[in-house]
């Protein structure tokens, strides 16, 4: 807010600035590594048919308009501008400087530079020539000029249906050069970075075959691809004779970092399941846009190929803000991370625009804020997504542990009972140390059922699973077997330990006392103890023969115990 408050007096400043060096030229002497658009003029040429001499005589005439704005802006699908500047050099000995237009999208820039009223030079560069033409090997449209003594003038037309945006420089060639390497360096970091994200989550994808890895990488490819498009790298290093690509590559490639956006956003978000309308929205809306740009390439338009992929984008972060929210809006606990990582993404691109638009102070930072925020985003996805997985597998353990259970007494069903049981029967073949199985069996619990309910039978179960969880050793494994059924797995235990503990368990089942509404009922139930011998290969058999010794427990009168020395 106190920032905002200053706005009115930092255009007063900027005015009052204005009016005392606008019309003067710029001196040779002057060290600085600001824009100079303050020092220039301006002509929008309506007709596109003016040439140099038109030029020179209108700005003779006084109809330029003065530059209110170290960057000049005339927005997207311009007419052709015509700009002048004069620099003086009162040095008495020519001096060279370095005439720098810092926007690397411009298709046609024609520079003329006139002293005393005779051409010295004349330079046509723009992204619509082959780069190997351009004078110094550099992304920007630059060039060393000579300026002899006295004041020079000198008149610029540039043509372009991109966003007119121009930063020009006037620099000692050092500090131009020193720039530039510094340039090079910080985009060296955000193009590793980003390079190694995108290998790292193309691994995760192969690795994990989540197409959430898949969509992300390639996101950030686009991103990287988009980048390296509209500032130029991609003419410079790798397609430097394709004029025709560098012309097309910025829409078709916005077109496609929104759309990889996108699609990375509704599979991250899951929003194809969770809010189906909004998911064929965001396909409806991208695919008409898909359609404009294919139809602007087709009739040859760039300036409508820019404006479906400038609108595309545009929309492309208010709609990532959107799902983002209706996300964390429904809970859904990663879409925290990916919202603020929208946030991110938006306020550098706002920054960007606010600094070229001249709302805020242009420097390397505010110029750059889009690829700090997109730096950031990518930051936080790849968090998000490592949250989403971390969650994914806590989810798929607690299913798989659940899926263990029984869901009554929470002890383990019979599934749980063969893993668990299963390293244990193996390793009593190897050691040749013996285990035993107990097998119990509640009695006339169908009676219970019938006289007191199901809901008090279940309570019967609950209250004796409890008491045999309580009365086993910690290495035993319990399970319930069947309805009112329960195993005891009791490894290197010997019959007479088994039998003992099987006596006490039938012992402490046949005093419990369950409450229902008019007293109580007791219990009791029956036992099968299964020593292994030599006879039992497998664990089934082994449960086989105490099941056959339950029978006879049964058999018996119930409330009893056999084992193999009784059977025998
Ligand atoms: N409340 C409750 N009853 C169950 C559950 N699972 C099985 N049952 C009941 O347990 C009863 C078992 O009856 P039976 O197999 O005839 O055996 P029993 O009445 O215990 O008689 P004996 O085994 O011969 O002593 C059946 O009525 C089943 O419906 C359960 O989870 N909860």
């Amino acid at each position: 807010m106190r920032f905002r408050s200053l706005f009115p007096y930092f255009w007063l400043l900027t005015l009052v600035w204005h009016s005392l060096v606008a019309a003067a030229p710029i001196s040779v002497a002057l060290e600085s590594d600001a824009a100079i658009g303050l020092y220039t003029s301006f002509l929008k040429d309506q007709t596109s048919q003016l040439k140099l001499t038109d030029a020179e005589a209108i700005y003779k005439s006084g109809k330029f308009l003065q530059s209110q704005s170290p960057f000049l802006n005339f927005g997207i699908g311009s007419k052709p501008v015509w700009i002048h500047f004069s620099v003086d050099n009162p040095t008495g000995v020519p001096v060279t400087k370095r005439l720098s237009i810092e926007t690397a999208w411009l298709d046609s820039i024609d520079i003329y530079v006139k002293h005393q009223g005779i051409n010295v030079a004349e330079y046509h560069l723009g992204d619509s020539k082959p780069f190997a033409l351009r004078p110094l090997n550099s992304r920007f449209f630059t060039l060393d000029q000579r300026f002899n003594t006295g004041v020079s003038d000198v008149f610029l037309r540039i043509e372009t249906p991109d966003p007119m945006v121009v930063p020009i420089y006037l620099m000692n060639p050092k500090m131009a050069q020193h720039q530039e390497i510094e340039q090079g360096y910080s985009y060296g970091i955000i193009y590793g970075f980003l390079f190694a994200l995108i290998a790292y989550n193309m691994t995760l994808f192969i690795g994990l075959r989540s197409s959430r890895f898949f969509f992300y990488s390639l996101y950030l490819t686009m991103f990287m691809a988009m980048n390296i498009a509209y500032t130029s790298h991609g003419y410079q290093w790798i397609w430097p004779l394709s004029v025709k690509w560098q012309l097309w590559a910025p829409p078709v490639l916005m077109y496609f970092y929104s759309l990889s956006g996108l699609l990375f956003a509704i599979r991250f978000l899951d929003t194809k399941d969770n809010s189906p309308r909004i998911y064929n929205a965001v396909l409806w809306y991208s695919a008409v846009f898909g359609v404009w740009l294919a139809a602007a390439i087709m009739m040859d338009s760039q300036l409508y190929a820019l404006l479906s992929a400038f609108t595309f984008m545009s929309l492309f972060t208010i709609i990532m803000l959107f799902l983002g929210g209706v996300s964390v809006y429904s809970g859904h606990k990663p879409a925290r991370y990916f919202l603020l990582a929208a946030i991110a993404a938006m306020v550098g691109a706002v920054l960007t625009t606010l600094s070229t638009w001249g709302f805020i102070p242009l420097n390397n930072w505010t110029f750059r804020a889009v690829e700090i925020g997109m730096l950031i985003d990518a930051t936080l996805l790849a968090l998000a997504l490592a949250y989403q997985f971390r969650v994914g597998q806590e989810e798929k353990i607690r299913a798989e542990q659940l899926a263990q259970l029984d869901p009554l007494t929470g002890l383990n069903n019979r599934r749980a009972f063969y893993d668990k049981t299963a390293p244990l029967w193996s390793m009593t073949l190897r050691n040749g140390r013996s285990p035993s199985v107990i097998l119990l069996d509640i009695d006339l619990f169908k009676e219970i059922n019938d006289n007191y309910g199901h809901p008090h039978g279940d309570k019967v179960l609950v209250v004796i699973s409890n008491l045999l969880k309580k009365l086993i050793r910690q290495a035993d494994v319990l399970a319930r077997w069947g309805g009112e059924e329960f195993i005891i797995y009791l490894p290197e235990t010997s019959p007479q330990e088994a039998t003992t503990l099987a006596e006490r368990l039938r012992s402490e089942i046949s005093n419990i006392r369950v409450p229902h509404s008019t007293g109580e009922t007791a219990v009791t139930a029956s036992f099968g103890v299964a020593p292994r011998n030599t006879q039992h290969a497998t664990l089934d058999s082994l449960i086989a023969t105490a099941d056959d010794f339950l029978y006879h427990s049964k058999q018996q009168g119930r409330n009893r115990v056999t084992c193999s020395s009784v059977s025998q």
